[in-house]
C-alpha cells in the first residue's frame, strides 16, 4: 500500500471516529477503531485515545506480526482486532464502540446468547445478521481474542457482554454502517420489549442474505 493510501486510510479513520464521537455514539476515550493493511499490516486507534480527537499521524501502525511500527501504543483490545482479523480474511476494518443501547442489551438477563436481537427490520438483517453474545472478560484480555475467535469465523459482529460491539466490514464505512445499523436495531428492541413483534422469518432473512451479501 503507497504512503499516499496509507495517509487516505488515517484520515478516514479520523474523520470517522469523530463523527462517530460527535453523534454519541461512543464517549470520551471509549470504542477503537483498526484497518487491515495491504501487507498484512494494520492501523488501529491509540489506547486512551477519544474518537472525537484523533491525530493521524498518532494512529498506531502494526507490522503483520502485531508489533508497533509507528504511532502511539495501540488499543488494549489490539488481539481481539487481530484475532477477528485472523478468522475473517475478506474484512477489512472493525469499529468497537460502547454505543448506549448496544451497551444496554449486552447486559439484559434472558437475550438468545447465540443470536442477541432477533431479525426486526431487513437492513439489520443486511448490515449485521446473527449477532451472539461473548462472555464477560476484562476489557483488554487476552483471552477475549480467544473467545472471539471461535465466533468470528461465522459473524461479521459479535456483542461483548456488559461492555459493548465489536463489528468487521470489508473496508471501514461498511463497518461503520454496519455499527450504527446494529445500534438503531439494539434501540428497536429496548423500545419493543414486551410487545412480542412481528420479526423476519428465516425465509425472509435467507433471501436478504442471498441477495445482499456483507462480506
Ligand atoms: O472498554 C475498554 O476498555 C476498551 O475496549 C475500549 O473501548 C477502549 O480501550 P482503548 O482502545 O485501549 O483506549
Ligand atoms: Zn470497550
Amino acid at each position: 500500500m503507497s504512503i499516499h493510501e496509507q495517509n487516505r486510510q488515517r484520515e478516514q479513520i479520523s474523520l470517522l471516529g469523530k463523527s462517530l464521537f460527535d453523534r454519541g455514539l461512543t464517549m470520551g476515550s471509549s470504542g477503537n477503531i483498526s484497518v487491515r493493511l495491504e501487507d498484512g499490516g494494520w492501523l488501529m486507534t491509540p489506547t486512551n485515545a477519544c474518537l472525537g480527537r484523533l491525530d493521524p499521524a498518532r494512529i498506531s501502525h502494526l507490522d503483520p506480526h502485531g508489533r508497533l511500527v509507528s504511532g502511539d501504543a495501540p488499543t488494549k483490545e489490539h488481539f481481539l482486532h487481530t484475532a477477528m482479523y485472523d478468522e475473517r480474511p475478506q474484512s477489512g476494518a472493525i469499529v468497537h464502540l460502547h454505543s448506549t443501547h448496544s451497551v444496554a442489551v449486552s447486559c439484559l438477563p434472558g437475550i438468545d446468547p447465540c443470536d442477541c436481537i432477533p431479525p426486526i427490520t431487513a437492513y439489520y438483517a443486511m448490515r449485521v445478521g446473527k449477532l451472539p453474545l461473548v462472555p464477560y472478560h476484562i476489557p483488554g484480555d487476552k483471552a477475549l481474542g480467544d473467545a472471539v475467535r471461535g465466533l468470528a469465523g461465522k459473524h461479521s459482529a459479535v456483542l461483548l457482554a456488559n461492555h459493548g460491539p465489536v463489528v468487521a466490514g470489508k473496508n471501514l464505512e461498511a463497518a461503520v454502517y454496519a455499527t450504527e445499523e446494529l445500534e438503531e436495531t439494539a434501540k428497536l428492541f429496548l423500545l419493543l420489549r414486551g410487545e412480542s413483534p412481528r420479526t423476519l422469518t428465516p425465509e425472509q432473512v435467507a433471501e436478504l442474505e442471498a441477495r445482499f451479501p456483507r462480506d
